[in-house]
């Protein structure tokens, strides 16, 4: 088969990740007869020094058109200067509304090879496999934003169908799992949040099969370090799902290993590693592309239904993530280039 890919490799480490994922889905293509046909397009800092915008017309046509977008990252030094009146951030941002990829999926694993990277005891570690479904187009993200003289507002808006699509989402996704759900909230302090615990109380009638329970977020930011193996799906809102994951890629040992896939109703579906442009390591040929490579993993998978091909991808990153290189991140001292390597030689040596 033909698939159209739209990559959106961003700035900092973005381009650097995102062309050893591409790599990688050529391998795929050449061992299970596929073409990727790859559009290139701008989105972030590189957009605005090119165009004067975050996300160019051309760049999201391209990802309207495509059978599925990956992404690098956006942003940095250069563009953060908080006067600035374009951020590449918002790019992104326009991205994910634009596609409504509402369900932005976050696995956690924890490599048993890299437990000890973690600031955890291995003993807590154990079992750690957790689904972060985190709303991805609604929140104080998208609220109405004012800038006075002497003070700022962000406004955090939910509607109710918001929230019940993508808790209906986590609730289908813990039926393929070990039928646990975990809602985080803020419901004690935050109107949305009560509206948000309403919705999921609401829905938990619909999946009896499904345990449910509600967590407050400043207690979750705890738990998740003294009981991670506690947790199955764990659904919540937009800006609580981007710090909380962010938290728990800890437990994995790095933010270089964290994919994430982002879903809405229709075709339209963006997949990116969940960190950032990493303007500390940017340029140096050392970031760790795993979770960009897991990535386009789950591309093949949710995009492209290639599961074969998707678990072909997983289990090359697993075998490289037990016998090494490693990236510096997870104490190695290989460089995007040799884990790449590495992981089309772990494809190439499975036989499918
Ligand atoms: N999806 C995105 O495009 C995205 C996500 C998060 C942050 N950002 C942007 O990135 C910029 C930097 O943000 P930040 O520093 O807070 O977060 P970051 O995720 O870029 O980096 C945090 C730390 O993790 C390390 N790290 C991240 N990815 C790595 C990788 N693949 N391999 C090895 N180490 C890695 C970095 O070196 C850094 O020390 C900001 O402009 C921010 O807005 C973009
Ligand atoms: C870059 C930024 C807008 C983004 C977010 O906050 O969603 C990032 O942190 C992420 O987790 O994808
Ligand atoms: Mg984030």
């Amino acid at each position: 088969m033909n698939y159209r890919i739209v990559t959106l490799p961003g700035d900092g480490v973005g381009p650097e990740v995102s062309a050893a994922a591409v790599e990688v889905l050529h391998e795929i293509g050449r061992q299970f007869g596929h073409q990727f046909q790859i559009d290139e397009q701008l989105i972030g800092g590189a957009a605005i020094d090119a165009t004067g915008q975050a996300l160019p017309e051309a760049s999201l046509e391209a990802a309207r058109q495509a059978d599925a977008v990956l992404l690098g990252a956006v942003g940095g030094p250069k563009w953060s200067d908080p006067q600035a009146k374009v951020r590449p951030e918002q790019g992104l941002l326009a991205l994910r509304a634009a596609l409504q990829v509402y369900a932005n999926l976050r696995p956690l694993q924890v490599h048993p090879a890299l437990a000890e990277l973690s600031p955890l005891k291995n003993e807590r570690l154990q079992g750690v496999d957790i689904l972060f479904v985190r709303e991805l187009t609604g929140g104080t993200y998208f609220g109405a934003k004012q800038r006075g003289k002497d003070f700022a507002t962000d406004e955090c808006r939910y509607t109710e169908a918001e929230i019940e699509r993508v808790v209906r989402r986590a609730f289908e996704l813990a039926r393929g799992r070990r039928r646990h759900l975990t809602s985080v909230d803020k419901a004690n302090v935050l109107e949305t949040s009560r509206l948000w615990r309403s919705t999921v109380q609401r829905l938990a009638g619909e999946y009896p099969d499904v345990v449910v329970e509600h967590q407050l977020v400043d207690s979750m930011a705890m738990l998740l370090l003294t009981q991670p193996s506690r947790y199955d799906v764990v659904v919540t809102e937009n800006l609580f799902g981007d710090i909380l994951t962010d938290e728990a890629a800890a437990l994995a040992g790095s933010l270089g290993l964290l994919p994430s896939a982002s879903l809405g109703e229709g075709r339209n579906a963006l997949y990116e590693p969940i960190h950032g442009s990493a303007p500390d390591i940017a340029g140096q040929g050392i970031a760790n592309p795993v979770g960009t490579i897991l990535s386009a993993a789950l591309l093949l998978r949710h995009s492209l239904q290639l599961d074969a091909e998707a678990s072909a991808v997983e289990k090359a990153v697993d075998h490289v993530l037990s016998k090494g290189p490693h990236s510096r991140d997870i104490g190695g001292e290989a460089g995007t280039d040799e884990v790449l390597t590495a992981v089309l030689k772990a494809l190439r040596n499975n036989r499918h």
